[in-house]
């Protein structure tokens, strides 16, 4: 989509109708560019209704429509990446777990592991099955390559959990590898960072942004009439023309989107697990497992396998959630339709 590809229309008429993106957000305000200029904005009263999962609420890297400097609509994404609310560990059981859009519109997100007590390939799989989940492409950044003589053993390790998974070992002080990352970040192509605290992330963004970043997020903007704030973007314009989004916080992961992600993840073990002989193979101990016999042979690695079976728990915990949730919000819908059917009946609008 072209951003400068904006109706302008009647001036001294018809409101102004602009399409921008989302640069950043701060609780009800946005930071919206058209390409030229930057503006903290705030979005139409119906946008701040639409509050469950599905509804379009505007997140940073969104497209949106503007209707004189104000969001009206949210255009349909292509996909998001998302993350259940934060500080949802020790609530309820029951408790529904929400989703939070982090970034939408995405060609790619760099899942960034540093080369020091960062590196964890249990935590690279939690990280691509996040991104598989959510309908995004991965790419696997090892940084502080410099760390060591060769970063090979290093790729080779993460190529034996990413199958097809793009892995680039960079060093973002001595700017090694970096150009490699050319082809995810040219013009048009947007990429988002996830990876934990110290995984080297914002030394990334400088060196891509080519600037200091505190240069590069801050920005001066207003509010209706004359009110100037200073805020950061989320959403970083490159000199190569590609654009970054690195939110902080991207730490406490829940999966959301249940529709086993795992399968993309652990590939050789969903192809034994067909091999099963009784379907529902839960692979802890039935006759008949390929998987266990996989673990057997040494074919897989019994720490692969409780990983993969750690995660089947946790969405298989995370799908009940949801559905708990939904049966909640059907539970709600219909008290209301008997109270509006009551209020109905008092007011003589319905007989019985
Ligand atoms: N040797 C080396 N150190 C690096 C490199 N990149 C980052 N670091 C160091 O790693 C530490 C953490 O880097 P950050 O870029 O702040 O990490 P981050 O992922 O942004 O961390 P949060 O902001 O907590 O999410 C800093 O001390 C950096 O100097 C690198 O390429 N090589
Ligand atoms: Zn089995």
């Amino acid at each position: 989509m072209d951003i400068n590809n904006h109706k302008q229309t009647d001036i001294n008429q018809s409101p102004i109708e602009k399409t921008a993106r989302v640069t950043g957000v701060r609780k009800n305000f946005f930071l919206v560019s058209d390409g030229e200029t930057e503006a903290l904005t705030t979005a139409s009263g119906k946008l701040y209704k639409q509050t469950d999962e599905n509804g379009l609420f505007p997140a940073t890297g969104d497209w949106v429509h503007l209707t004189d400097g104000r969001i009206t609509s949210v255009l349909p994404r292509k996909n998001a990446l998302s993350r259940g609310a934060a500080g949802r560990q020790g609530k309820k059981e029951n408790t529904p777990v929400r989703t939070q859009i982090i970034a939408a519109n995405l060609d790619w997100v760099f899942i960034v592991c540093g080369l020091d007590r960062d590196f964890n390939l249990r935590r690279i799989e939690r990280y691509l099955t996040l991104v598989y989940n959510c309908g995004c492409t991965p790419v696997i950044i090892l940084s502080k390559a410099d760390l060591h003589d060769s970063p090979e053993p290093f790729v080779l390790e993460v190529g034996s959990v990413a199958f097809g998974v793009p892995v680039h070992p960079v060093s973002s002080v001595h700017k090694d590898g970096i150009a490699a990352l050319a082809p995810y970040l040219g013009k048009g192509q947007t990429v988002a960072l996830l990876g934990s605290s110290g995984a080297g992330k914002s030394t990334l963004v400088n060196c891509l942004a080519g600037e200091e970043i505190q240069a590069t997020r801050e920005v001066s903007s207003h509010v209706g009439k004359g009110v100037h704030t200073t805020t950061t973007r989320d959403l970083i314009r490159l000199p190569t023309g590609g654009a970054l989004i690195d939110n902080p916080g991207i730490r406490e992961i829940a999966f959301w989107d249940v529709d086993d992600g795992s399968d993309s993840a652990f590939p050789e073990i969903e192809a034994w697990a067909n091999e099963c002989r009784f379907s529902d193979c839960s692979h802890s101990g039935e006759p008949g497992c390929r998987v266990r016999e996989a673990c057997r042979t040494g074919e897989l690695d019994i720490e692969r396998l409780e990983s993969y079976l750690k995660q089947k728990r946790e969405l298989a915990y995370l799908s009940d959630r949801q559905t708990k949730s939904a049966d909640r919000i059907e539970k709600e819908r219909w008290q209301w339709v008997a109270q509006e059917m009551k209020q109905m009946k008092k007011r003589g609008q319905i007989k019985r």
